[in-house]
């Protein structure tokens, strides 16, 4: 099937000297072929037009593309501004941290990021906290016989990271019907009706915020549900100038939406892999066996190089976050080019993931490129998650939850006699924008 581009679109144009990809619709621009079909868009843009080009985000306006690995260092960039992110997403990102530069962005991120460190995360038990839920629902899908996985990762994943906010069990149906509606922003027209999605998301997240800030003042009160929230309260609260709970509030929110999608895709990808490779599902086994419990601290993490190169390996071929948008403050050098200070740039992860200059046999699915390396991982092997000022916060959380996971769904599994099995087809339905994700519809058995 060809791409979703508009055939009536044919002209060749330029904007600054840079040629804009042909096939855009009017409105939405290239974003159904963004959405369905990026890497194909990438590369064909990249065989035709050469290693810059523009790409139409519809309502988002023109972003200028570069898939020459130069672009990844703008990530570090000092005149480069990750506020074009809260333009493009106001209603979910305004006022987080991911959409700031310089001190504003060091302050918040200062006081969040010692509690996802490792050390932070050990102090505050997560590894303990997790566990069970993990090993509870890897044994539900085990007594059920077969799942649709996304839909279960994306639960497990809500769970998880609502544990970590502290949120009891008993209202966690309230808080699922709440992020739903949150994520309505996503795609929300700009019509602010009762009953449209702009209302129904932002009375959603007044609800979440209302709940956050009861959060930081019962973790003041010393009532505090998690140490995680505690400490990121007491961060907040020793910074020079302390921030205004709503600064607290707006980034404990952005906690819940960048560790949600992007992390219960991950897993789902690492299940159909697992399905579909009998020999790595092999490995796992073999591995889960000898460390013969699910790994609760960091420091246990090196006993499980068979899962870490599973997560590794999954997120480099399947990247959760594929694009990241940024604005370029002066007039930059980009491989060949000189960009007009003002453009908006598109950063795409993806491209890098899966480049043959930066990996050898990049479509080959190889866990031997982790389990075989000697030197240390380096900011390009983790790409997945930025670099940078604002490289994601959450990677050593992640780390932990995903080797708990495999090691968990082997343990389990195996000890019933049963092992991953896919059930249906893996290429229709993948998903590359706003996060990239697996078809919704895959199933996966147990048998
Ligand atoms: C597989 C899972 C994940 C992937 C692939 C991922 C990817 C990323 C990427 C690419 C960025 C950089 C954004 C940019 O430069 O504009 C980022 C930032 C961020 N991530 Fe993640 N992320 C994941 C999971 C998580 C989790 C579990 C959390 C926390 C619970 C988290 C919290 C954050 C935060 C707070 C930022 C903003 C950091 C800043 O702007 O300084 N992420 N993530």
């Amino acid at each position: 099937m060809d791409m979703l581009l508009n055939p009536l679109d044919r002209r060749h144009r330029l904007r600054d000297d840079i040629p804009v990809v042909p096939g855009a619709f009017p409105l939405v621009g290239h974003l159904p072929a963004i959405v369905c079909d990026l890497p194909r868009l990438l590369r064909r843009a990249e065989r035709t037009l050469g290693s810059h080009f523009w790409l139409d985000f519809g309502p988002a306006g023109h972003l200028m593309t570069c898939v020459d690995p130069d672009a990844f260092a703008l990530l570090r960039h000092k005149d480069v501004s990750s506020a074009l992110i809260e333009e493009i997403a106001p209603e979910l990102l305004g006022g987080t941290l991911v959409a700031q530069d310089g001190g504003a962005h060091r302050q918040a991120r200062d006081a969040i990021k010692a509690a996802f460190l490792p050390k932070g995360l050990t102090q505050a038990g997560i590894g303990n906290l997790f566990a069970p839920v993990i090993q509870a629902r890897v044994q539900a899908w085990r007594d059920r016989g077969d799942v649709t996985i996304l839909r279960e990762t994306g639960d497990l994943m809500l769970k998880l990271i609502f544990s970590l906010m502290g949120i009891p069990a008993q209202d966690l149906p309230g808080w699922h019907r709440k992020y739903r509606q949150l994520l309505q922003l996503i795609v929300a027209p700009p019509v602010d009706l009762p009953g449209l999605p702009l209302r129904r998301g932002r009375a959603a997240r007044d609800w979440i915020d209302a709940q956050l800030r009861q959060f930081v003042r019962d973790a003041r009160a010393h009532a505090a549900r998690t140490g995680l929230i505690n400490d990121m309260v007491s961060a907040f609260d020793r910074g020079d100038d302390a921030l205004s709970d709503d600064v607290l509030v707006a980034n404990i929110r952005l906690l819940l939406l960048a560790g949600h999608d992007t992390t219960a895709s991950t897993m789902a990808w690492m299940v159909i892999e697992l399905a579909r490779q009998p020999g790595l599902w092999d490995a796992l086994v073999e591995e889960a066996q000898r460390v013969g419990a699910v790994p609760t601290r960091h420091a246990d993490l090196a006993q499980c190089p068979v899962a870490e190169a599973l997560f590794r390996e999954t997120l480099r071929v399947h990247p959760a976050t594929t694009l990241l948008p940024r604005r370029a403050l002066q007039e930059l050098q980009l491989g060949q080019r000189r960009i007009p200070a003002g453009t908006h740039l598109c950063i795409p992860l993806l491209h890098f993931s899966t480049s043959a200059l930066l990996h050898e046999a990049p479509d080959q699915f190889r866990l031997a490129r982790w389990l075989q390396r000697t030197e240390p991982i380096r900011p390009v092997d983790m790409l997945q998650f930025g670099t940078g000022p604002h490289v994601c916060i959450g990677y050593h959380l992640v780390w932990l939850e995903m080797v708990q996971f495999c090691i968990a769904l082997a343990l389990t599994m195996h000890k019933a006699g049963v092992r991953p099995r896919l059930l249906s087809a893996v290429e229709k339905g993948r998903r590359y924008f706003p996060t990239a994700h697996p078809s919704m519809k895959i199933r996966i058995g147990f048998s």
